[in-house]
């Protein structure tokens, strides 16, 4: 057998099945014995096709058997579907709604996972008959709604059509008359449309059994003999026997009992047949209500027992299908609570993770925060050691000549001489008639003077002699490990470098000249600073006495030839004051 064979044979099952069962059972059976050679699908098709035909010749014992072998193991949620609606349609017929109810609800939970549009409406569809069927109308209104509201595909109102037959059916058991009526007319247009005249029939016999309760009984005659025609010959269901029922009434009512006898038979034939319990009693009651008006009391009396008797197992039925439901909708209600609770859970879940989430959050903020005040912190931090060192250095500097100020030079010459290990000479000078300068030139050239003055001096120190402005024109140098003649040296070059300076570039001619006073102290002399700072001044005086523009070496520190340095006068330049 090739693969077309098996499809084509598949679905020539399938037609079969509504035209002859039979016939239809016996091909079924050719093909299971061949299955080994089918592909997943067609195993699948093949197990629909079994399952429907059980389901056709009531097996339902058998048919619960068959698929509960295999269900759990169907993944496909549209295949799934199907099986379970199967499952919950043998379980209600078996009378164990309590497991119709479940498969139903396994089905309906599985539908946002169905992608096949007609599969969903199979759900929905057991839903509203097996709902409608335990007398749970507005939960089986809710899933008619849901199936309304199907997205439309493709333009097909199958959902809707069918959607719509389902509401006018409930709203006509809710006794909403106007609702009932309103729909009917949507129903049947929506379902022409859509070429399901089949559904379109159902209503047209509800919209006849409604003109009858309603007491049209002439125009609810017409309308039901009209949908009876309309039915194919075959078709037994419940709609066909309430109709007939609604017509037997509808005769008995006004008058025609002949009439209303041949249709009150037929229903209650037709119930009897296809085991509908409702219909059956209702049929009863009104083959009754006939035989009484024909005055056949006793065969009244006979159908009103009989009646009774339905009613009872009616009500017993009732009574075991409301317990189911109840029993059922409680757990389905325990379930949605549990779930609700899960989904609170996951909400508390997820706030904590939102709340760790601004936690890190808050710690990065706090470390940026940190980050900016260390920030902060250091930038004021090195503001403030720039402005100390603005403030050491306006301290230590002198602001005009650029040299130590006087306290900066003094405290780090006190230092030289008192940690000195060598001989230390000091040199103190002062510029030579400065006020007369200042007076002819004026202060701006007086000033221009005293930063050349340094410039040229600096120009013949080392690196570590000590170089500081005492007080207007007045200097000094601290010289560590400088001996008197190397400090007569210095001193020497200084003077010399100082009576070389050209004054022009300040715009003027003027000569210059200073006089130097040096004193030296050495490392076994006990002496401080202040006794040698005061032996360069004396030096300094005398220069300035014996007629400036020399140098003169101060012997109170013991240290110096001044024999040597006095024949030394004429280097020394000195005039006579
Ligand atoms: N331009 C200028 N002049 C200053 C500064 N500091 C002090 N002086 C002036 O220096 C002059 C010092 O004059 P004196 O102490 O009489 O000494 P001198 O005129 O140099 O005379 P001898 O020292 O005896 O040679 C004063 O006129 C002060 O005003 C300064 O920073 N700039």
């Amino acid at each position: 057998t090739s693969d077309i064979d098996i499809e084509q044979e598949l679905t020539r099952v399938g037609e079969l099945l509504k035209s002859d069962p039979q016939q239809a059972r016996a091909a079924l059976a050719v093909l299971e014995s061949a299955q080994a050679h089918f592909s997943p699908p067609q195993v699948i098709h093949l197990l629909i096709l079994k399952s429907s035909v059980l389901g056709f010749f009531n097996q339902h014992h058998e048919r619960v058997a068959y698929l509960n072998g295999f269900i759990d193991r169907v993944q496909d949620p549209n295949i799934k579907s199907k099986f379970l609606y199967h499952l919950s349609t043998s379980y209600a017929a078996l009378g164990e709604y309590e497991r119709a109810l479940d498969a139903m609800n396994t089905s309906i939970a599985l539908l946002p996972r169905v992608t096949d549009t007609i599969a969903k409406i199979t759900s929905l569809q057991a839903a509203v008959t097996l709902l409608n069927s335990l007398y749970a109308y507005s939960e089986a209104l809710s899933y008619a709604n849901r199936m309304y509201d199907l997205p439309l595909l493709n333009q097909d109102l199958s959902a809707k059509c069918i959607a719509s037959a389902d509401r006018v059916e409930i709203y006509m058991m809710l006794k909403q008359r106007s609702l009932a009526r309103e729909q009917m007319r949507e129903a049947v247009d929506l379902c022409d449309k859509n070429g399901r005249t089949y559904v379109s029939q159902i209503v047209h016999s509800f919209a006849a059994i409604d003109l009858i309760d309603n007491q049209e009984y002439q125009s609810g005659i017409n309308a039901g003999l009209t949908a009876l025609r309309a039915f194919p010959s075959s078709m037994h269901t419940d709609y066909v026997s309430r109709l007939e029922d609604g017509l037997a009434r509808a005769y008995l009512l006004t008058g025609r009992l002949v009439a209303a006898e041949q249709y009150g038979h037929l229903a209650y034939q037709h119930a009897t047949e296809q085991k509908l319990a409702q219909e059956t009693e209702k049929s009863l009651e009104t083959l009754a209500q006939i035989k009484r008006a024909q005055a056949q009391y006793s065969a009244a009396l006979g159908y009103a027992e009989k009646a009774l008797a339905q009613k009872n197992a009616l009500l017993d039925e009732q009574f075991q299908k409301n317990v189911a439901y109840q029993r059922v909708k409680f757990s389905m209600q325990d379930q949605s609570n549990q779930v609700a609770l899960l989904e609170k859970q996951n909400k508390i879940l997820a706030i904590e993770k939102q709340l760790e989430k601004k936690n890190s959050q808050n710690l990065w903020l706090i470390i940026a925060l940190v980050m900016v005040v260390a920030t902060a912190l250091g930038l004021y931090l090195w503001k403030v050691i720039l402005q100390k060192n603005f403030f050491r250095r306006t301290t230590q500097i002198d602001g005009l000549t650029r040299i130590s100020t006087r306290g900066h030079f003094m405290t780090s010459a006190e230092e030289v001489v008192s940690v000195r290990n060598k001989v230390v000479s000091l040199i103190l000078f002062d510029m030579d008639f400065f006020k007369r300068i200042n007076d002819s030139f004026g202060h701006p050239v007086g000033d221009w003077v005293l930063i050349k003055v340094c410039q040229t001096v600096s120009a013949e120190l080392r690196d570590g002699d000590l170089f500081g402005r005492l007080g207007g024109e007045e200097f000094a140098i601290c010289l560590p490990n400088t001996d008197v003649e190397m400090a007569w040296q210095l001193a020497q070059r200084c003077r010399a470098a100082i009576a070389a300076i050209d004054a022009e570039p300040c715009g003027f001619q003027f000569p210059l000249s200073a006089s130097f006073g040096i004193a030296c102290i050495d490392q076994n002399d006990n002496r401080q600073f202040s006794t040698l700072l005061e032996a360069a001044d004396k030096a300094l005086y005398q220069a300035k006495s014996e007629g400036r523009n020399c140098v003169v070496v101060s012997n109170l520190m013991g240290t110096a030839d001044i024999a040597h340095y006095q024949a030394k006068s004429d280097e020394r330049n000195c005039v006579s004051a």
